[in-house]
């Protein structure tokens, strides 16, 4: 069943696109990473989701959840899906934990506001935090932000992000502000907890590896577009657009110790400054003319003139 249905998706921020034309299903349990480089849009799709986009936004295309179209929702229609249908993990706990109330305030406060009562909310609450691997909750439950890593308020928003049991977890880059052992931790506990409930998780990362073991299907990003979907498993051997290969061969990993890093050659387009055909055409080896005037279709996996010639 398909929870999530973008449908050519358009964003523009006073004037200036940040997204084209962005279509993608995230089916109800299913996991999707979001990959592409610094500004190329993932943020802002997962924000469409929610109406969170920044003020003079101006929307196209539709973005269905559970079939109701989201950007025609009434105010507390929106409140409802935000709050228990779609839960959210951003890159640092610290912006979304009020700083002077206690881990107990913020874990139990959106059951409060559904009209469960104390008792209850600090049990669900407590229980929540043992799922994810945070031991002595009652203690817990009465400390501060401040008094918690930024690995373990992590856990606290993902616990947050768990007790409303949402069918949607969107996750914007969760462990970045965490060391490299953490990350791994956090994200393996945000999966493992997300697949038990059958909650669907739109995953972005920087880091391919992460997604390709984290999710079912990535999405490819580039200036403001999905150049390729690919199912995970198929990352490495099915990669057919000509920037997911660039990617794959600038991941770490993908050198021999010892010699330099790569990088994909040339500088990242914006939507606003990506040309007219396909948005890749300036950086990618193997452009012909019509790549840079005809805009390529999405056709099966990828948008790319050449994929039948590569
Ligand atoms: N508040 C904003 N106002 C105007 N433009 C914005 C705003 N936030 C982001 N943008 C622009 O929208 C485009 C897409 O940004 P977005 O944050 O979605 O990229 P991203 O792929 O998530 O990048 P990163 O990996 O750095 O988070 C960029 O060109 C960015 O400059």
């Amino acid at each position: 069943m398909t929870l999530l249905q973008l449908d050519r998706v358009t964003v523009a921020v006073s004037g200036r696109p940040v997204l084209r034309q962005v279509t993608l299903d995230v089916r109800a349990g299913e996991a999707v990473g979001l990959v592409g480089e610094s500004g190329s849009g993932k943020s802002m799709t997962v924000k469409s989701v929610v109406r969170l986009l920044p003020t003079g936004a101006t929307v196209g295309g539709t973005v269905r959840f559970d079939g109701a179209d989201v950007h025609a929702l009434d105010a507390a229609a929106l409140r409802r899906m935000r709050s228990r249908d779609v839960a959210m993990v951003f890159q640092d706990p610290r912006a979304v934990v009020n700083p002077v109330r206690t881990v107990g305030d913020f874990l139990t406060e959106v059951l409060r506001d559904q009209g469960v009562s104390r008792a209850e909310a600090t049990r669900r609450a407590a229980a929540a935090l043992s799922e994810v691997g945070v031991g002595d909750a009652a203690r817990r439950l009465r400390q501060r932000p401040y008094e918690l890593s930024g690995g373990l308020l992590q856990r606290v928003v993902i616990a947050a992000a768990l007790l409303t049991e949402p069918r949607l977890i969107l996750a914007d880059e969760p462990t970045t502000a965490l060391d490299v052992t953490t990350q791994e931790e956090v994200v393996a506990i945000l999966n493992e907890q997300r697949r038990l409930r059958g909650a669907a998780l739109m995953f972005i990362t920087h880091d391919l590896e992460l997604a390709a073991a984290v999710c079912d299907r990535i999405a490819v990003m580039y200036a403001g577009e999905i150049v390729e979907i690919l199912p995970a498993a198929r990352l490495h051997s099915g990669a057919r657009h000509p920037y997911t290969r660039a990617l794959l061969d600038a991941r770490p990993g993908a050198v021999p110790p010892g010699e330099r890093l790569r990088t994909v050659p040339g500088v990242p387009q914006s939507a606003y400054t990506a040309p007219a055909g396909c948005v890749f055409a300036d950086r990618c080896p193997h452009a012909e003319p019509r790549c840079r005037d005809e805009r390529p279709v999405f056709t099966g996996s990828a948008a790319c003139h050449l994929l039948g010639a590569l």
